[in-house]
């Protein structure tokens, strides 16, 4: 089976972004309808207190007792209240339930994302799209769906309820309503856009850290401390400024609801003043109206954060939308790798990283038999990592063949292609964690003796036997704890412990000591006595050393031979064995 690596979302029509922010609740409607419900029971008891209040009216006016009243109204007030807090908690707690799904889906997809998707993308964008939008969809999702609902329930109650009352009054307030919910409506796509803007500038902020924390010593080096300070406030600011804005209109949204209220109690007033004095309106009448009309506050206030919540969801839902969209890697638990070194053909392989470069590979053409150390060689820039690259599938090349075990490397399938692969990068990044972690990071089924025997060959024991707390000391953030040749030798040690059929070495090119270089030489080629060893070669003493040397130049493969032979054939090789390769004279032998 071919796997293409396309994700999910690949090739559908893009859901709207209303569906899209909705359908988060599906999986939650049960609890959300008895919020719901819930909030409308408080609702109701809102609605019922003007008429209560009402009768508390007659009855004192008419002189007769008031205690019936008053103690239906109290409990009514207390049962309301009640209802009410359990809403607000059901509605939390979905909230809850709302981001960790969505945070779970979307960490779920950010691993699985290909290594291109990734390379487009700032990690600090990502991680507030993981963190920051998730949250935003909280309030969008919950309180402000079943609190609109419940204002869209409240307000249709307190209308039938002053309908009742007086047909004129009502006429009279829907009016100043109308005018003011057709300003509300303009106001809702700036809030819009605003609060989009806002997410945008968060993520920069985001993107502008993350870049000077991974460069974190280069800018204390650089003394750049004060310009990457204000890289980063500038976007803080920037998203400051776009909170505001959001702010700004959603507030005058709110004001324009609390203005509408004020003018049609004017209106009620000035109206419902006329007919009492003619006598077609009772006092009580124009009181509970009164009443009703600013009980309108709330549900409409209600209708217009939430609505502007909605707004903001949107947004959050979009982004969020964005990334679970990417193509994603197949998912699949990586097997136990088959048994026995495999050996690799690259035939006429050519690969760009993108439209607009020009080719990394360019008709790569070599083949590498089982057992044995292969060493790439040649200039920067000349295409040995992508060589890597392309082995793990990081990428897709574009034309030609790569045959692994003598097999199309599409049709492996992922999980097992990259279980039968060792991948140690020249600047081997160690985990935050113990060295333990570290170590059976590839293999976390590996048995203690396997640990033993792993750490043993590749002169790990010391660093061990030298650490406070030996393998199960915290190695730090990134290895801060280890030195450049101790993270290549943990990184060796964990390829190892995958028992790969091919392992592919980038070489470290800083200075080791002689004796720990010396070490990791002879573990290599241990190594390469029983399995596959690719190795991008930065030195004299592993090329003398390998079986056959790949001499790269400009995304072609010019030379195959032993070390001898190409001394005497190959111009390019005889220069870079001269100067570059035996530059490093510390690991020469
Ligand atoms: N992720 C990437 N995105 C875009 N272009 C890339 C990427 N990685 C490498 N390239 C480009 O592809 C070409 C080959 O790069 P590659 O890293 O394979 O060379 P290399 O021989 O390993 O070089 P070096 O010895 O300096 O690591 C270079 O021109 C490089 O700029």
């Amino acid at each position: 089976m071919r796997e293409t690596g396309e994700g999910p979302a690949a090739g559908r029509r893009e859901p709207a972004p209303l569906r899209l922010l909705f359908g988060r609740l599906r999986p939650h409607w049960r609890t959300l309808a008895l919020g719901g419900v819930l909030s409308l029971l408080g609702a109701a008891a809102g609605l019922a207190m003007p008429l209560m209040a009402k009768y508390v009216v007659d009855a004192l006016g008419a002189e007769r007792p008031a205690t019936g009243p008053l103690a239906a109204l109290s409990a009514v007030a207390v049962l309301g209240a009640g209802a009410s807090a359990g809403a607000a908690y059901l509605m939390g707690r979905t909230g809850e339930d709302i981001v960790l799904g969505a945070r779970r889906r979307l960490v779920g997809r950010v691993l699985r994302l290909g290594v291109p998707a990734v390379d487009r993308l700032t990690p600090g964008d990502l991680l507030t799209r993981v963190t920051s939008d998730t949250t935003l969809l909280r309030t969008a999702l919950t309180t402000s769906v079943v609190e609109s609902a419940a204002g869209v329930c409240t307000l249709v109650g307190a209308i039938a309820f002053m309908a009742a009352l007086d047909g004129v009054l009502l006429c009279v307030t829907l009016l100043v309503i109308g005018v003011v919910a057709g300003v509300s409506a303009l106001l809702m796509p700036r809030i819009q856009r605003a609060q989009r803007r806002a997410q945008e500038a968060v993520g920069e902020m985001g993107s502008a850290l993350d870049r000077a924390l991974q460069a974190f010593r280069t800018v204390k080096a650089s003394g750049a401390e004060e310009r990457e300070t204000g890289v980063v406030a500038e976007a803080a600011a920037r998203a400051r400024d776009r909170g505001v804005t959001v702010a700004g209109w959603t507030a005058l949204t709110g004001a324009s609801v609390l203005m509408a209220v004020q003018l049609a109690f004017l209106s009620v007033l000035a109206v419902g003043g006329t007919r009492v004095a003619s006598g077609a309106l009772e006092v009580s009448s124009l009181i509970a109206f009164l009443l009703y009309l600013f009980s309108l506050v709330s549900p409409l206030g209600q209708l217009v954060e939430g609505w502007a919540a909605v707004q903001q969801g949107l947004v959050a839902v979009g982004r969020v939308h964005e990334i679970e969209a990417l193509p994603g890697e197949p998912a699949g638990t990586a097997p136990t790798p088959g048994p026995g070194p495999v050996g690799i053909r690259f035939d006429d392989v050519a690969f760009r990283y993108g439209d607009d470069r020009g080719p990394a590979h360019d008709g790569v053409t070599f083949e590498v038999p089982p057992r044995g150390m292969t060493a790439l060689v040649g200039p920067s820039g000349a295409g040995k990592s992508t060589v890597f690259a392309l082995l793990e599938r990081f990428y897709d090349h574009q034309s030609g063949t790569i045959a692994v075990d003598g097999r199309d490397i599409r049709d492996w399938p992922l999980a097992e292609l990259r279980a039968s692969l060792g991948y140690v990068e020249q600047d081997a990044p160690v985990l935050a964690g113990t060295l333990r972690d570290n170590l059976l990071f590839a293999a976390p089924r590996a048995t203690p003796d396997e640990l033993r025997h792993a750490v043993a060959r590749t002169g790990l024991d010391e660093l061990v036997a030298r650490l406070p707390e030996g393998l199960d000391t915290p190695v730090g953030h990134r290895g801060t704890a280890l030195s450049g040749g101790e993270r290549q030798r943990v990184a060796i040690a964990r390829a190892l412990l995958r028992k790969p059929r091919l392992l592919l070495l980038d070489e470290v090119t800083s200075h080791l000591d002689a004796v720990s270089e010396q070490r990791l030489r002879d573990v290599v080629l241990e190594l390469a006595a029983e399995t596959t060893v690719l190795v991008i070669a930065h030195r004299l003493s592993t090329v003398v050393r390998a079986d056959r040397i790949v001499v790269m130049e400009a995304g072609r493969v010019r030379a195959v031979g032993g070390h001898e032979e190409l001394v005497g054939s190959d111009d390019l090789y005889r220069e870079l064995a001269a100067t570059q390769l035996a530059a490093d004279r510390s690991g020469a032998p």
